[in-house]
């Protein structure tokens, strides 16, 4: 049984989620404001916290900052509309822990919050998946990528990884770290976006006891954690200024000072970054020290997004599905031709993360072996159709054309493809459908 906060303004949709928990055996409590569920984590205690994105008082971001500033580890998950997945993708750079899309499956629900369960009692900093969990793909950007890692692995360089959100930066650094002479030394990952402005020193630096209200016992920091090894530190633009200057302090001296102490530490600690924007942006704005930055930039390895894999995309999928049959118990061994396009054609903003749970959910909601359009959510179709609207063109027939082809998906994918439903709704015969279909080469 976990306690779970439930924060979300449609009641009818709040109170569904209630009975759905409850009756699987968690206890539920539910808020509709973000002020109501700041109140209540400062005083009770949760396991999971389950956020709407868009609120009456605001954006669920609020609550991951607060339960950051509070200093708790509570695993968040944001739900968020398929229109929002860049959005939910930033919740997670932000701390949450994991995302789902409305319309929530109830499958696709319970799945994601007994990850987070277990995940939250082994999510030990230094842990993760194993190597068979991961893959390298085989397009000509992977082997340059590899090269790369290959050829900075052995020496002693700060690197920093930059690409979009869930391209894989963290994987990355690990098979840096297990490449280099360090690989039987601590690989330590640290989400600077996780941790609160206060916290950040004393979590990378330690601290001694009674160096600030609330520090009860002397804490190691993870720099002496990582010593001999590779301190990861994700989302390094969200450190603040302070921190930057101590971290500059540690990487030129190779010491560091716990709060509140007067002692030095010597460690030998190779750093590896990443960022999802340009840290150049941060620098001009006066939000990042060049100094640090160039320090930390001794080679930039360049993520590609998942869209700009060519081939890859496949490669990823099938990793996926094998993935996803022994994590949940299925047997997809394939995908319909009209899943697969849509698969293949989708942008997929959030990369290789986003890639991991539409297949998760794909083969969550397929019994059988072959995994159908209807597993996918829907509003991929849409968005997919729209990528394909011919934006500024002023052939006004083929507007018209594509328009034409856009609705009738659209209805299609509203009816279940029942296409007398769908000729009903759009207002004309079936054979008129179905030539049209034909004509678009609709499924
Ligand atoms: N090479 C890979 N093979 C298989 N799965 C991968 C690979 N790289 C990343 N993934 C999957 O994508 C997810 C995101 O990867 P990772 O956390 O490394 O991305 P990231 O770029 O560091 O994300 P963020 O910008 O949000 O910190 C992982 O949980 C993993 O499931």
């Amino acid at each position: 049984m976990a306690r779970i906060l439930i924060l979300e303004d449609d009641t009818t949709f709040a109170q569904l989620l209630d009975g759905f928990l409850t009756k699987n055996h968690h206890e539920v409590t539910l808020v509709t404001h973000i002020k109501q569920s700041l109140k209540l984590i400062e005083n009770q205690q949760f396991d999971l916290l389950l956020v709407d994105y868009r609120l009456p008082d605001g954006i669920g971001f609020e609550l991951i900052t607060h339960s950051r500033n509070l200093g708790l580890s509570t695993p968040i998950i944001i739900m968020t509309s398929f229109n929002d997945v860049r959005t939910a993708v930033k919740s997670m750079q932000m701390g949450a822990f994991d995302y789902i899309t409305k319309p929530v499956n109830p499958d696709e629900l319970l799945m994601v919050i007994n990850n987070s369960l277990t995940k939250k009692d082994t999510n030990n900093l230094n842990t993760s998946e194993t190597d068979s969990d991961f893959i390298k793909g085989k397009s000509a950007t992977s082997d340059r990528l590899y090269e790369h890692i290959a050829l900075v692995a052995p020496t002693d360089m700060s690197v920093i990884f930059q690409g979009e959100s869930g391209t894989g930066k963290e994987f990355a650094a690990r098979t840096l770290h297990q490449q280099s002479k360090r690989a039987d030394k601590p690989f330590i990952a640290i989400d600077c976006g996780a941790l609160s402005k206060d916290l950040a020193a004393s979590e990378l630096f330690g601290h001694v006891k009674g160096a600030f209200t609330g520090a009860l016992n002397d804490k190691k920091g993870q720099f002496e954690a990582a010593d001999g090894g590779t301190l990861f530190l994700d989302e390094v633009g969200n450190l603040s200024y302070e921190v930057q200057i101590k971290l500059l302090r540690v990487l030129q001296e190779r010491v560091i000072q716990p709060l509140g102490s007067t002692k030095q530490i010597s460690v030998d600690v190779r750093i590896i970054t990443a960022t999802n924007d340009d840290l150049l942006n941060s620098i001009a704005e006066g939000e990042f020290r060049e100094d640090l930055y160039h320090r930390l930039n001794e080679f930039k390895i360049q993520l590609p997004a998942l869209r700009d894999r060519g081939n890859d995309l496949e490669l990823f999928i099938n990793h996926f599905i094998d993935l996803s049959n022994r994590n949940l118990g299925r047997n997809v061994k394939s995908i319909a031709a009209d899943a697969k396009s849509l698969l293949l054609n989708y942008d997929w903003p959030g990369n290789l993360r986003e890639l991991s749970n539409v297949i998760k959910r794909m083969v969550l909601l397929t019994p059988g072996d072959i995994a159908q359009v209807s597993a996918l959510p829907d509003e991929m179709m849409i968005s997919v159709n729209q990528q394909t609207l011919p934006g500024s063109s002023s052939d006004l027939k083929a507007v018209n054309e594509q328009n034409e082809k856009n609705i009738i998906t659209e209805t299609l994918i509203k009816v279940k493809h029942n296409k007398s439903k769908a000729a009903k709704m759009l207002n004309i015969d079936r054979k008129t459908l179905y030539a049209k279909m034909e004509r678009y080469g609709i499924d």
